[in-house]
């Protein structure tokens, strides 16, 4: 990847782990500048991750090529305006906030022709397994795209869509998606111990378990509806589970699920910018 300097405005949760990931990915530490309102955050990322970091946005944002508004939804437009009067051409700005527009963004950056990038990764980016979908404004370079595609795919999988609607249904399933991973993680260690496994036992067998449907998705030809009916024994113990799931409707459920999610980030949009023009 090209070395450019990536400033982070926000190191909380999701920053971290984009630095993180692209750090271990061989970025340079002394490339990325981080700000953030909270010093103990900012000390726990220098410590940890050697980057530079400031508690003045236009300070970290000054000699940046990409700057990654990476603050709550809520905080966006006060930062964009913050740092609007400092704009130059050259710059690139990815906001990676659920829900806001690039409509909203750009109105609030009101710099003419500010190429922008709308960005939806998620946390495994920390390990290089994250997933981020993109979509530009009609100002970004082909240098620009090439440049905001190879940072986040240097920590995961990067793939462009060229309709920004679709990104609350992204935000819905692969930005939120690691918390259900998560949530199944739990039930399943929880179940585990209580038909009686020691905690670490179904702790470890629950992750393996997680981490090898994954894998074996990933590199198999065959749809995971396959691979479910190739572990699903008819009579066996695998069908009686999965009776267990269809009866209480666990596909409906997230359904419901990826929709409620969906609808928040079109709430957020509506309640703290406009509408798609
Ligand atoms: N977490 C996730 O899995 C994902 C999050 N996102 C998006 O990423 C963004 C950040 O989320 P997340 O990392 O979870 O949130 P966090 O709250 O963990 O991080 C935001 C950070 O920004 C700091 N901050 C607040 N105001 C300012 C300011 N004016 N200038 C600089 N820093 C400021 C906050 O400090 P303080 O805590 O003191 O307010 C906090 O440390 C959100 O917009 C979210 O929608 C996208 C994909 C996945
Ligand atoms: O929960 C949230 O709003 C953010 C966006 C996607 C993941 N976390």
């Amino acid at each position: 990847m090209k070395q450019c300097t990536i400033a982070f405005i926000g190191g909380g949760n999701m920053a971290r782990s984009l630095i993180g990931g692209l750090i271990s990915n061989q970025f340079t530490a002394e490339n990325i500048h981080v700000s953030d309102a909270n010093t103990e955050a900012l000390d726990n990322l220098a410590s940890r991750y050697n980057v530079k970091t400031f508690t003045d946005n236009l300070a970290a944002i000054a000699d940046a090529d990409v700057i990654i508004l990476a603050v709550k939804p809520q905080q966006l437009q006060s930062v964009i305006r913050q740092i609007a009067p400092a704009w130059q051409q050259d710059k690139l700005l990815i906001s990676i906030a659920a829900g806001i527009r690039l409509n909203d963004i750009s109105r609030w950056l009101d710099f003419e022709g500010a190429a922008i990038v709308r960005a939806m990764p998620n946390t495994p980016s920390l390990v290089q397994a994250g997933a981020t979908a993109l979509c530009a404004n009609d100002y970004v370079t082909s240098a620009q795209h090439e440049l905001a595609e190879s940072m986040l795919r240097a920590v995961g999988l990067a793939l462009w869509i060229s309709d920004e609607k679709q990104m609350d249904a992204v935000t819905a399933l692969s930005g939120s998606g690691p918390a259900y991973f998560f949530l199944v993680l739990e039930a399943l260690q929880t179940a585990g111990m209580e038909l009686g496994l020691p905690e670490e036992t179904a702790r470890l067998l629950a992750l393996e378990t997680s981490f090898g449907a994954a894998k074996m998705a990933l590199e198999s030809d065959e749809s995971a509806c396959v691979l479910r009916q190739r572990v699903t024994s008819p009579g066996g113990t695998t069908e009686r589970a999965l009776d267990v799931f269809e009866q209480g409707d666990l596909r409906g459920l997230f359904k419901q699920a990826l929709t409620a999610a969906a609808q928040r980030a079109d709430e957020l949009a509506e309640q703290l910018g406009q509408d798609y023009d």
